[in-house]
Parts: structure tokens; C-alpha cells; sequence
């Protein structure tokens, strides 16, 4: 029988599972998924945040983030079942919550988390199982990293040196120094290296789209 609808996009064996995208501030991290969100706007659902910091001009309550109080955020925390990650930056709180991504996988859509290093050892730790696909976007050097970061003109000289320490943290994690070690000796299930866009993009689309693709190599880090 032909397909009803030919913008029927066929999808892989891992499309059911969360995929956790990590790397470091500047890699491109933003500019891939936001391809991937243009490409196929029916596909994926990106996991909003729950944060006790105060809405900045022009953020939507659920769009950008879940806005909800100290209290009922440290409430949450304290039943051990809502967050399956939190970190408190700069005197707030931000975490991801498990309600979030089935809300998300019940609309029939794949859902994709972007979370630090902090956050990625919890949601290892959890004893709930997320059952994520690790994807990690690299660098192919630290100097494409650090010539990102302050070509994209949103951070001063302290805040980039701050997102670079950050990087710096995720490298060596990457890199298995801080523990998390598969089986199979890798920390990540698969590496994508970020280095001509178009090529990045192609391959973190199989990925997401739940297809398995043979993993970069990690190139060396001096980190
Ligand atoms: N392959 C690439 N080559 C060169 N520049 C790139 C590449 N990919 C992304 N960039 C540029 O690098 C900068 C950082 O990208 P982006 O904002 O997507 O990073 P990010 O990983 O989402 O960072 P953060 O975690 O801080 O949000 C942007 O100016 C983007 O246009």
C-alpha cells in the first residue's frame, strides 16, 4: 500500500529512547539541534528545564523554561522522584524532570536533553532509568572552542573564561579522567566531532533520528 503521507519520515530502532546531548559551551551544540527542530518540527521534543530564577523579558512559562518557586523546587528534590538531574547556578536552581520527558515521548515524539557533566553523572546515578543514548558533540581542537565562544559575541572576556573552565571539565570527562566508564571503555555511546558543520549535522541527524552510526574518535585534549 503506498504511504498516506509522503512526509512520513522512517525512523531507527533507539527513536523510543531519550537522547542526551552534551558538550561543551560553544561547540555548536544550539545550532545543530536547532536544524534538526527546522527539519523535522514533528519529530523531536526538546526537554524544558524547571528553574527557581525569575523570567527574563520575553520568556514563556513552559516554552523556555518551567518557572516554579524555591520551595516547591527544594519540595521536589526532597521526594527523590520528580528531577532526574539538578544544579544550582548563581544562587538558582535548575533540573529536568522525569514528567517533562514523558510528556514528550507520550506525544509520539523523541526527546532530547541537553545537559551538562554535573547532571549526566545523576541521570547515571539515578535509580530511576532514563535509558538515554549518550551523544556527546566535540571539538576537533581547543582553539576552534575557544574562537567560537568568543566569535559568538554573547560572552564578556569572564564569562567566556568561565564557559571555557566549564569546557575544560567536560573534555576530561569526556575523556573518561573523571569516571563513568563503560564496558566498553567509553563514557559516551557516540561521539559526533563538530568540526565542518555539514558533516556534524548529518551524522547527529542519524543519530537522533534512533540509527546507529559508527562513533568519531575523541581527538586529544592537552586538558
Ligand atoms: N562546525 C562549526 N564551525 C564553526 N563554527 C561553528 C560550528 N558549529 C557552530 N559554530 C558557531 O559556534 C558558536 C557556538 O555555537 P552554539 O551557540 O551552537 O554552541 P552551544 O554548544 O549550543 O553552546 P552553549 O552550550 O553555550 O549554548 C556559534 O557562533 C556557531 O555559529
Amino acid at each position: 500500500m503506498a504511504p498516506t503521507n509522503t512526509t512520513e519520515v522512517e525512523t531507527g530502532p533507539q527513536f523510543h529512547r531519550p537522547l542526551l546531548v552534551s558538550g561543551p559551551s560553544g561547540v555548536g551544540k544550539s545550532t545543530l539541534l536547532k536544524r534538526l527542530f527546522a527539519e523535522y518540527p514533528d519529530k523531536f521534543g526538546f526537554s524544558v528545564s524547571h528553574t527557581t530564577r525569575s523570567p527574563r523579558p520575553g520568556e514563556v512559562d513552559g516554552e523556555h523554561y518551567h518557572f516554579i518557586t524555591k520551595p516547591t523546587f527544594l519540595s521536589h528534590i526532597d521526594s527523590g522522584t520528580f528531577f532526574i538531574e539538578h544544579a544550582s547556578f548563581s544562587s538558582n536552581h535548575y533540573g529536568t524532570s522525569f514528567g517533562t520527558v514523558k510528556g514528550i515521548q507520550d506525544s509520539g515524539r523523541r526527546c532530547i536533553l541537553d545537559i551538562e557533566v554535573q547532571g549526566i553523572k545523576q541521570v547515571k546515578a539515578h535509580p530511576i532509568s532514563l535509558d538515554p543514548v549518550y551523544l556527546f558533540v566535540s571539538p576537533p581542537d581547543v582553539q576552534s572552542l575557544k574562537d567560537r565562544l568568543t566569535g559568538r559575541g554573547t560572552e564578556t572576556a569572564e564569562s567566556a573564561q568561565k564557559r571555557l573552565d566549564m569546557a575544560i571539565k567536560e573534555l576530561r570527562y569526556a575523556k573518561g579522567l573523571d569516571g563513568d566508564v563503560k564496558e566498553d571503555g567509553r563514557v559516551h555511546d557516540v561521539i559526533v566531532v563538530n568540526d565542518k558543520v555539514e558533516e556534524a549535522y548529518e551524522k547527529l541527524k542519524r543519530v537522533a533520528l534512533g540509527y546507529h552510526i559508527e562513533s568519531d574518535p575523541l581527538p586529544h585534549f592537552d586538558v
